[in-house]
C-alpha cells in the first residue's frame, strides 16, 4: 500500500507531503508525485509521530467487559498512538512468559497499535517474591518494563533485587509510589476538601516518600528507575533533585493530573476517583512546570477503563481509575497552550508535545520502531491532527468499552483525523478502520 498525504504540517512546520511506501517514510518534500498512490488530504493539519503510552489498562485477560486489547487498541488509534505498553494487572496477573505472549499476540491480532506487554515485578503482584523478570524478557514478547502497578512494590529489598535484576537486558522497573501504609482506607487528597467531606485522606508523602527511597535505590544499584503518575509538587521537587545528582530516573504524569484537582470530589461523583488522587492547583501547577522543563519526561495515559458497577457506584465502593487514551492530546493541548496556535511559538509546542509522548516514552520502553522522528526512512508510524477543530467529548461516543471519562460534556482542542502504523491506516476522516 502507498499513501500520499498532501500539504501537512510536520511538527507544525511549513506544509509537505510525505509518502509512505513499504511501511517506511519514502520521501518528504513539496509537490511529491501521486504516481497510483492514494492521496490524503493533509491541508491544515499537523503530522506527529505516532503517540506512543508507557501506561495503559486493557483488563485482559479477565475483565474483557470493561476492555479488551481489541477495544483498547481501537481507542489508543482514535488518540493517535501507534503503540501502548499493557500494565500487568490483569487477572490472570502478566507475571509468566506464558501470560505477556498471550497479549502480545492479541495486540499483533488486533493490529491496530503495537501492543507491548508490560510484566509483574511480584507474583501476583503480591509483593512477595519476584516474577520470572527473565522469563518474560527472553519470550517472544520481549519485555522490558516491569510493574506492579495498582500497587506498590513497597518492600524496598525487593526493588533493589529488581532494579539489579533489569540492568542485565536495560530493563526498567515502573513504580506505583504509594506506600500502603500511609493510605489504608484512602479515598481522595488528603487536604481541605477530604477533610470538610469527611473521606479518608491520601496524603502526598505516601507518594514522595517512596520515590525519594526509589530513586536513592536507583542511584545505589546505578539502575533505571520509571515513576508512573506522579502527582505531587514534592514529587517533582525529588524527581529534580534526583536527575541533577546523576541518578537514573524517569518520571510520567496523566493528563487528569495535568487539568483536574481534588474539588472535583465535592460532587461525589466517582468518575473523578482516582490512583494516586486529584490533587491541588499548586499540584497542577507543579507538573506543568515539570513537565515543560523536562524533569518530568513524558506523559502517559492511565487508561484504567472499568464497568459500570465498579464505577458507577458510591464513591467508597468504586474502583479507582480513569479513560484516557482518546482525550489526551487534546488535554494536552489545552494545557500546555492552545494560545501558541498560529503563532511564532507553535512548532515549539509540536515539538515539546512530539518529545513527551511520543520519543521519549519509547525511548524509555526500548521501543524502536516506535517514537522516531519524521524523517525519509523512518518507519511511517505517525498522526494527524486538526488542531483548530473543537468537539465535545461524549462518553458512549469513545470506542472504549468503559465509559469512566472525567471530561464528559467539555470541549476539547484538537482531532485526530488520522493515524498510520508502519504505513496503513489504522484511522482515516477520524474513523477507526477495523
Ligand atoms: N489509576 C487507577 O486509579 N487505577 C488503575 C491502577 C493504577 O494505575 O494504579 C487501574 O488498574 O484501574
Ligand atoms: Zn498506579
Ligand atoms: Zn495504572
Amino acid at each position: 500500500m502507498t499513501i500520499l498525504i498532501r500539504n501537512a504540517r510536520v511538527l507544525g512546520g511549513e506544509p509537505t507531503d510525505l509518502l509512505l511506501r513499504d511501511g517506511v517514510i519514502a520521501e518528504i518534500g513539496q509537490g511529491l508525485s501521486a504516481d497510483g498512490a492514494e492521496v490524503v488530504d493533509g491541508t491544515g493539519l499537523v503530522a506527529l509521530p505516532g503517540l506512543v503510552d508507557l501506561h495503559t489498562h486493557l483488563r485482559e485477560p479477565g475483565r474483557e467487559d470493561a476492555e479488551t486489547v481489541y477495544t483498547g487498541s481501537r481507542a489508543a488509534a482514535l488518540g493517535g498512538y501507534t503503540a501502548v505498553c499493557a500494565m500487568a494487572n490483569t487477572s490472570p496477573v502478566a507475571d509468566t512468559a506464558g501470560v505477556v505472549e498471550q497479549v502480545y499476540r492479541l495486540g499483533q491480532e488486533a493490529g491496530l497499535v503495537d501492543v507491548q506487554p508490560i510484566g509483574a515485578v511480584t507474583v501476583g503482584l503480591a509483593g512477595e517474591r519476584l516474577a520470572e523478570l527473565g522469563a518474560m524478557a527472553d519470550s517472544a514478547a520481549r519485555v522490558r518494563v516491569f510493574s506492579d502497578d495498582g500497587f506498590c512494590v513497597a518492600d524496598p529489598r525487593l526493588m533493589r533485587r529488581a532494579l539489579e535484576y533489569v540492568k542485565a537486558f536495560d530493563g526498567v522497573i515502573a513504580q506505583h509510589a504509594e506506600e500502603p501504609r500511609l493510605t489504608q482506607g484512602a479515598q481522595m487528597h488528603e487536604g481541605d476538601v477530604s477533610a470538610r467531606l469527611g473521606l479518608t485522606g491520601w496524603p502526598a508523602v505516601a507518594e514522595e516518600s517512596i520515590i525519594a527511597r526509589d530513586v536513592l535505590l536507583a542511584g545505589h544499584v546505578g539502575a533505571r528507575l520509571h515513576v508512573c503518575h506522579v502527582s505531587t509538587a514534592g514529587s517533582v521537587e525529588i524527581i529534580r533533585m534526583a536527575k541533577a545528582r546523576g541518578v537514573r530516573v524517569t518520571a510520567e504524569v496523566t493528563p487528569h493530573h495535568l487539568l483536574l484537582t481534588h474539588e472535583k470530589a465535592e460532587s461525589y461523583d466517582p468518575v473523578y476517583k482516582v490512583n494516586p488522587p486529584l490533587r491541588t492547583d499548586a499540584d497542577v501547577e507543579a507538573l506543568r512546570e515539570g513537565l515543560r522543563d523536562g524533569t518530568i519526561d513524558i506523559v502517559a495515559t492511565d487508561h484504567a477503563p472499568h464497568a459500570a458497577e465498579d464505577k458507577e457506584c458510591e464513591w467508597a465502593y468504586a474502583r479507582p481509575g480513569m479513560l484516557g487514551l482518546e482525550t489526551a492530546l487534546p488535554i494536552v493541548l489545552d494545557v500546555l497552550g492552545e494560545q501558541s496556535l498560529g503563532t511564532p511559538a507553535e512548532p515549539a509546542m509540536w515539538a515539546v508535545i512530539a518529545e513527551r509522548m511520543s520519543y521519549a516514552p519509547a525511548r524509555i520502553a526500548g521501543l524502536d520502531g516506535h517514537g522516531n522522528a519524521l524523517t525519509a526512512g523512518a518507519p511511517a508510524n505517525l498522526t494527524l491532527v486538526d488542531p483548530t477543530v473543537r468537539w465535545s467529548v461524549d462518553p458512549t461516543g469513545l470506542a472504549s468499552l468503559s465509559h469512566n471519562t472525567p471530561y464528559a460534556g467539555m470541549t476539547v482542542p484538537g482531532r485526530i483525523v488520522a493515524t498510520f502504523l508502519r504505513g496503513v491506516p489504522t484511522v482515516l476522516d477520524g474513523k477507526v478502520q477495523k
